[in-house]
C-alpha cells in the first residue's frame, strides 16, 4: 500500500493544531523509507524536503505550466511545487492584466487535484514588485528542513544577472532550468561571475527536459479577446473561471490590482 505523502501529515497536524516539527520529521520518514515511491523516483539524498518554487504571473495559468511543474516534480524528486503568483513581476512592470483575486482563483482550480501542489500568495499579500530573493529568504527561514530549487525558464536564466541580488539568491537556493526539446544547450555562463565554477556545474546538473509547447499567457489572452477557442490550452475548470468573469475579453488595462 503506497504510504501516505509528507503533506498529508502535514495539514492534519496544522489543522488538529497539534503541528510539531517533530512529529512532521517523523512522518517525513515513515512516508520516504515507507519503500513506495522508489520505482518511480530518483534516489533522495536525505531527509530534507525538497520543494520546487514556480513563480510566475499565471494570467492565466496554462497546460505549459503544468507541464513544467510535473517534469520538474518527477526530474528533481520533488515533495511538493510551490506555485508562487506574483504581485508585479520585477521585469514585466506593466503588471498583470486580471486581478490578483482572478490569478489566484484560476491556480486554485488549476492546481485542486494535485497533492503534491501548493498556491503560495505571499507576493500578493506582499503586494508592490515581487523580488524573488525576499521571497526565498523568507521560505528558507520558515522551512529550515527543506532544500528549495527554483524553477525557471531559459529565458529567465538568460536575465538572471538582471534580477534583484542574484549572488545572494544562488546562495539560498538552486535554479532548476527547463530546457525545450529542441532548444540549443542551455547557456550557463551568464552565471559566470556570480558564482564558482563548481556551482555553476551544480546547477547544470538540475536541467529540467520537456518538450517544446508552443504556448504562452499572452497568447490564451488574445484568444480570449477574439473569441476564439482556449479549448486544451488551459485546464476546462480554469477556462470556466475566465468565462464566468469575462477575463480578457476587452483589451488590457495593465496593472490591475486585487
Ligand atoms: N510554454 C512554455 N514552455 C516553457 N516554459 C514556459 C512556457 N510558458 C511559460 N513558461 C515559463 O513559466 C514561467 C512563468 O511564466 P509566466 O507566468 O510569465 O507565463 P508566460 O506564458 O510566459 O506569460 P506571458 O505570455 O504573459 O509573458 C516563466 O519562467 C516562463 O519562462
Ligand atoms: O527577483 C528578481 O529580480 C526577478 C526578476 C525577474 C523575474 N523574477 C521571477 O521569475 C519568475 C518568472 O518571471 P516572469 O517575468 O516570467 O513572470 C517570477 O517569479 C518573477 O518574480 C524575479
Amino acid at each position: 500500500m503506497r504510504p501516505p505523502h509528507p503533506l498529508y501529515f502535514r495539514d492534519l497536524l496544522d489543522k488538529s493544531g497539534q503541528a510539531s516539527r517533530r512529529h512532521f520529521r517523523f512522518a517525513k520518514k515513515i512516508s520516504l523509507i515507507g519503500i513506495s515511491d522508489k520505482a518511480s523516483k530518483p534516489e533522495k539524498e536525505s531527509n530534507l524536503m525538497r520543494i520546487g518554487l514556480f513563480g510566475g504571473s499565471f494570467d492565466p495559468v496554462h497546460v505549459g505550466h503544468l507541464w513544467i511543474a510535473e517534469a520538474a516534480r518527477e526530474t528533481l524528486a520533488l515533495d511538493q511545487v510551490r506555485w508562487i503568483p506574483t504581485a508585479t513581476s520585477p521585469l514585466k512592470p506593466a503588471g498583470a492584466v486580471a486581478s490578483n483575486k482572478d490569478r489566484l482563483e484560476m491556480l486554485k482550480q488549476a492546481l485542486v487535484d494535485n497533492p503534491y501542489y501548493e498556491l503560495d500568495d505571499r507576493e500578493i499579500r506582499r503586494g508592490a514588485v515581487s523580488y524573488t530573493v525576499d521571497t526565498v529568504a523568507e521560505l528558507v527561514q520558515e522551512m529550515p528542513d527543506s532544500q528549495f530549487f527554483m524553477i525557471i525558464g531559459s529565458d529567465s536564466l538568460a536575465s538572471f544577472p538582471l534580477w534583484r541580488q542574484p549572488q545572494r539568491l544562488l546562495g539560498l537556493i538552486t535554479p532548476a532550468v527547463v530546457q525545450r526539446g529542441g532548444e540549443e544547450a542551455i547557456d550557463f555562463s551568464v552565471l559566470e561571475g556570480l558564482v564558482e565554477r563548481d556551482r555553476i556545474a551544480e546547477i547544470a546538473s538540475h536541467v529540467i527536459a520537456m518538450p517544446v509547447i508552443e504556448l504562452s499567457s499572452s497568447e490564451l489572452r488574445e484568444r480570449v479577446q477574439q473569441g476564439r477557442s482556449i479549448r486544451y490550452r488551459t485546464p476546462r475548470a480554469v477556462e470556466r473561471v475566465i468565462r464566468q468573469r469575462g477575463l480578457y475579453r476587452s483589451p488590457p488595462i495593465a496593472n490591475a490590482t486585487d
